[in-house]
């Protein structure tokens, strides 16, 4: 296989055939998926997920004679794009190329076949995230949402903003508060760019618990802030404690909260504040939340806390002027964009991107008017959700200005008010 092969179903090349999965080749395609990353078996709750949420129609497989030897699949998902529109998108996963069979092209083709697909009748918009950051751009992926983790020292810092007096706090099951916790989670998807919506099954992702993973930890445990006198689930947090003694017998502990979701500021600053108080710990951590997150201002001691910021959603724009369509934009604009894209070259060319504001609709079309912004799909990918600003990229050298004003209006028009977050992973 070379890298500019199109590939099609059941096409055989240098002795490698490329195809999509059958349901019962399941176990062997996702063992190459394992060993690709380092061979190591994944927990059986964890495995029999992924197993139940694979499309098979959408799982792609490369096989040496017999032998299952790489793999690629997409999930069929809905998210957030800015203005609070959820759209579907080709959620990029599983990708994995034995050892044996790495530097010869077979990713590319793999990713040319699933954006050949797109193209044709898929998803306007492709996601993914990363192994590693440094793969996807060649494929015209952009960084659109970065995560921020984060370390609380618990006995140094304090909620300062008013907590919610009218809620009640009760522990509760994990699994038995999840359809409520659901629901609430349901209800703010469309409020933040990169949200995925969660259909039927993909409940069960942040619940997943598999005691070989715990490291430790305890099981998951759910605090749900409730309403004193209604009762409704006003926000929830989960998290696992570990338990540790230091020196002197001081306790040491950690809380590492996999989730924390409210419906008002009130209530989210409740909720930090019951993690902040609890007994034995010395620190909080949160491995994933969006970079403009609240608990940044509503704690006494800011300087305490401990972020960290890592690559989220790398984002492709498959058929670019639909997509371009898809959002919503914060301010009018009129634009001409010159795009390149070497490995999508259907999308190459000058487009027209106008947009009366918000609820005002957009539209992308081709033209042959003289350029405002010179830029890479890529640039448009880390733009389309609205975190990462058209100016920034700019000041990279990665947008070249034409016309006077452009990169200013286009700058305030594609920017979202709140950061785009991917919640979870896929
Ligand atoms: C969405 C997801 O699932 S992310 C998970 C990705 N999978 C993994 O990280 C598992 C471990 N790694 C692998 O399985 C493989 O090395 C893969 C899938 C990353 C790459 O597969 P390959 O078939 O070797 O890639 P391929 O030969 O098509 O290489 C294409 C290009 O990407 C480059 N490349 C490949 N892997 C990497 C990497 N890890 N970092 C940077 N560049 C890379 C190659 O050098 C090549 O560059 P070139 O076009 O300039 O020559």
């Amino acid at each position: 296989m070379t890298a500019d092969t199109e590939t099609f179903d059941n096409l055989t090349v240098d002795g490698l055939t490329v195809r999509t999965l059958t349901g019962e080749e399941w176990d062997g395609w996702y063992r190459t998926l394992e060993v690709a990353f380092g061979g190591q078996e994944e927990h059986p709750e964890e495995r029999a997920l992924w197993r139940e949420l694979t499309e098979p129609a959408r799982s792609l497989g490369v096989w040496d004679g017999a032998a299952p030897v790489a793999c690629a699949g997409a999930f069929s998902l809905r998210m957030t794009v800015p203005g609070g529109v959820v759209v579907p998108v080709a959620a990029v996963t599983m990708v994995g190329v034995l050892p044996t069979h790495r530097r010869r092209g077979i990713l590319t083709g793999l990713m040319r076949r699933q954006l050949t697909e797109l193209r044709d009748g898929g998803e306007a918009v492709a996601v993914l995230t990363a192994s590693e950051s440094g793969i996807y751009g060649r494929f015209g992926y952009g960084l659109g949402s970065w995560r921020m983790a984060l370390t609380v020292p618990t006995g140094k810092v304090a909620v300062r903003t008013p907590v919610d007096r009218g809620v009640r706090l009760r522990l509760a099951d994990p699994v038995e508060s999840g359809p409520a916790c659901e629901e609430l989670y349901a209800g703010l998807v469309a409020g933040r760019p990169g949200m995925l919506e969660r259909r039927p099954g993909w409940e069960k992702l942040p619940l997943l618990d598999p005691p070989a993973g715990r490291d430790g930890a305890s099981p998951r445990q759910c605090v749900l802030a409730e309403d004193r006198e209604s009762g409704r689930l006003l926000g929830y947090a989960r998290y696992s404690v570990s338990v540790a003694w230091g020196t002197e017998d001081l306790p040491d502990g950690t809380v590492r909260v996999r989730d924390i979701e409210a419906r008002t500021p009130e209530v989210y600053a409740t909720l930090w504040d019951y993690l902040l108080n609890l007994d034995l710990v010395e620190r909080v951590t949160v491995a994933n939340r969006p970079v403009d997150d609240p608990v940044l201002h509503l704690v006494d001691d800011p300087r305490r806390l401990e972020p960290r910021l890592g690559d989220a959603l790398h984002v492709r724009l498959v058929r670019l002027g639909e997509a371009l369509e898809l959002r919503e934009y914060a301010t009018a604009l009129d634009v001409v964009l010159e795009v390149t894209d070497g490995f999508c070259p259907w999308n190459t060319g000058r487009w027209r991107l106008r947009s009366g504001g918000p609820g005002k609709g957009a539209s992308c079309v081709r033209t042959d008017d003289p350029a405002d912004l010179v830029l890479d799909v890529r640039e448009l990918g880390a733009a389309y959700l609205g975190g990462v600003r058209l100016a920034a990229l700019g000041r990279a050298g990665l947008v070249r200005e034409l016309g006077d004003g452009a990169l200013a209006e286009a700058d305030r028009a594609f920017a979202s008010d709140l950061a785009p977050w991917l919640p979870h992973g896929f």
